[in-house]
């Protein structure tokens, strides 16, 4: 059942020859499959279905486990291979139901689809016209052809410590592309499939990762058996854990650093009870990172070692000579229990004072001052920006939001007002600086790098009651990694009054609902509202936020765009931090408007009239 509010990603995965694929060899289930939140009820009538065919299956950490019956394969298969019926695991091919979202993913022919189409596949007998197909292994062709095995130089220039057997390197899976000078490594499905490919450039050591469309491979090393793991962001961590041969445990490497953990992924990690987390933070989006992606995989299962100056990432940790497997044995719990002690958090605050610059948070390119009041954006706030209509609240987040995106936060913009092309329009006229409707030609470059931002939009639009908007959020958050969400404006949000009670209270309900799932789901939350009605002379305060006092208590930060230009003479138009938490600064930042670049930044404008001077110097010359 397609839900209102889906989620509708600007990024596409232009991989037209797996679709072509897909579409020709799993026709009879949807592969296109939409964003959708999965219905509980689906998720019930599909483990009942189970039963009725005395299928066995297994409840994993994070996906429903069984036998996979979309194509002949497992029919295929000799009556041995696939375990006795009764037995509690589940035999054969396996596929794999994501408990949170439904999505039914086959790593075997590299398939996902939703569970209502899966279905399908599990009645007996096979609905009128349903008719299996034949199926063939997808085929990920790499794009590097010229791969050897690593040689001396290739191991000599990582500069590992310890590191001299290029033979280590090939053993944990590493070719060598002479030409481009980079490592090369397969990245695999749950089933070893090879579904894409992980490069470390040796020159500016940048690391790249192609997959097919279905994003599901991960680099492991370690034997089959294992049941611990420990998860590395970057190919340096992974190569010197994978060649000091810790026994206890595999090394995993995640596909997409710190950026995001696609849903596929999951089953190729559900066979390990314990994951360990040793990131390298090399970027202030990151910092929670851990945090969200153990959220992802079931907490319980999660360590997690905090970055202090004793314990720094693999790499780091070779080179000062560090005992390794010291500190993978100190990695503590990433969940606290409900009572905790001064001593189980000392090590988190002493992680905390050493990286102190990226638990501020994200800081703005464009706008500074922010950056001197708020000291940052940080994952798990809620921020209030309110000022009077027409002000220019949208245009305003539109850019303090592009800043992040430009910067790898993860945004999800929610919005009610205006629609989602006027909204992206604005987006990319602040990012390429100028209006490109007389310049058409430069239209597909700048729109195959916007496409790039991590930026999504939730379809809703006009009056939604909460319930949808929460769950479209909460998906979002889950599948695309979400840091970011944006609600504008919430008074166009509401509307649909469910309750004959005033709107105030409604409000606060949904206020303290945003607050929960900011907390809860430790992503940043900013709700743009109107004022209370205010006679314009007013300045406004925390108080003019429509709605009860609760609005900006429940919130950590709250901006007012304060116009006095339409007051005085000398009136300015500045943007106003009147409350935040997280260190106290209050304070004001002008608001000059470049029309053209529709940005708030003295910083983009000063560059617009370094680049005017220039031409101009260059046209006089000429
Ligand atoms: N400082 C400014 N000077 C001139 N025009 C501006 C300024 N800020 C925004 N605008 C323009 O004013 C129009 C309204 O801006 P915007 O929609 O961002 O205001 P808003 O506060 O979100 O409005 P609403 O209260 O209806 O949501 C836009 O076309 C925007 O480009
Ligand atoms: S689609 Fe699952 S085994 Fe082929």
């Amino acid at each position: 059942m397609r839900r209102a509010g889906l989620i509708k990603p600007l990024l596409r995965i232009n991989n037209n020859k797996s679709r072509v694929w897909r579409e020709n060899y799993a026709s009879q289930v949807d592969t296109n499959l939409a964003e959708c939140t999965l219905d509980p009820k689906e998720y019930v009538d599909f483990k009942r279905q189970l039963r009725q065919i005395n299928l066995p299956h297994k409840d994993g950490h994070t996906c429903l486990q069984l036998e996979c019956r979309l194509c002949e394969r497992n029919r295929q298969l000799p009556a041995t291979a696939i375990s006795v019926q009764r037995s509690p695991d589940p035999g054969g091919l396996l596929a794999y139901v994501n408990k949170r979202t439904g999505a039914f993913i086959c790593p075997n022919c590299d398939v996902k689809t939703s569970l209502a189409n899966a279905l399908t596949a599990y009645q007996l007998p096979p609905p009128v016209g349903y008719k299996r197909q034949p199926q063939r292994q997808p085929l990920y062709e790499s794009r590097f052809q010229n791969l050897i095995d690593v040689t001396p130089e290739a191991c000599e220039s990582l500069g590992i410590k310890g590191l001299k057997e290029a033979a280590l390197l090939t053993a944990i899976g590493a070719q060598w592309e002479p030409q481009m000078q980079l490592l090369h490594f397969k990245l695999r499905n749950a089933s070893q499939q090879v579904v894409g490919e992980k490069v470390l450039h040796m020159d500016d050591r940048r690391e790249e990762t192609f997959q097919g469309s279905s994003s599901s491979g991960l680099l492991i090393h370690g034997a089959g058996n294992k049941t611990k793991a420990i998860l590395v962001s970057n190919l340096l961590d992974f190569i010197v854990l994978a060649t000091q041969n810790i026994e206890t445990h595999c090394i995993v490497c995640l596909p997409y650093e710190l950026n995001m953990l696609p849903q596929e992924c999951l089953p190729g990690l559900e066979r390990f009870k314990e994951l360990v987390f040793w990131l390298h933070y090399d970027a202030s989006h990151s910092w929670d990172a851990a945090r969200a992606f153990a959220l992802k995989m079931d907490e319980r299962r999660c360590l997690l070692i905090r970055p202090t100056e004793t314990e720094p990432a693999p790499h780091l940790a070779l080179r000062r000579r560090l005992n390794l497997r010291h500190i993978v044995a100190k990695a503590t719990p990433v969940r606290h229990k409900a009572i905790t002690t001064f001593g189980a958090m000392r090590n988190d605050i002493l992680s905390e004072l050493q990286n102190i610059e990226k638990v501020n948070g994200v800081k703005w390119k464009r706008f500074p001052v922010l950056n001197k009041l708020l000291k940052g954006h940080r994952r798990g706030e809620l921020t209030i920006l309110t000022g009077p209509t027409g002000s220019g609240k949208t245009t305003f987040m539109s850019e303090y939001s592009l800043d992040l995106a430009m910067q790898g936060v993860s945004t999800l913009w929610g919005s009610f007002e205006i629609r989602n092309t006027r909204l992206a329009a604005t987006l990319l006229r602040q990012y390429v600086g100028y209006p490109l409707d007389d310049r058409l030609q430069e239209f597909n470059h700048w729109a195959e790098e916007f496409e790039r931002l991590p930026l999504y939009f939730m379809t809703f639009h006009g009056q939604q009651p909460l319930k949808p908007v929460l769950e479209a959020i909460e998906h979002a958050s889950y599948v695309h990694d979400v840091m970011h969400v944006i609600i504008d404006n919430l008074q166009f949000m509401m509307g649909v009054s469910t309750y004959r009670g005033d709107k105030f209270w409604e409000q606060d309900a949904i206020i303290a609902a945003f607050r929960g799932f900011a907390t809860k789901h430790n992503v940043h939350v900013t709700l743009v509202m109107h004022p209370r009605k205010e006679r314009q002379e007013d300045e406004l305060t925390t108080s003019s936020v429509f709605g009860t006092a609760k609005a900006t208590q429940e919130a950590d930060n709250v901006l007012i765009i304060q116009d006095k230009r339409l007051t005085s003479v000398r009136g300015k138009k500045y943007l106003q931090i009147a409350k935040n938490r997280y260190c106290g600064d209050l304070g004001i930042m002008p608001l000059e408007f470049d029309k053209d670049a529709l940005s708030y930044s003295t910083q983009i404008q000063n560059a617009k009239r370094r680049r005017e001077q220039r031409e101009k110097t260059e046209s006089t010359e000429a």
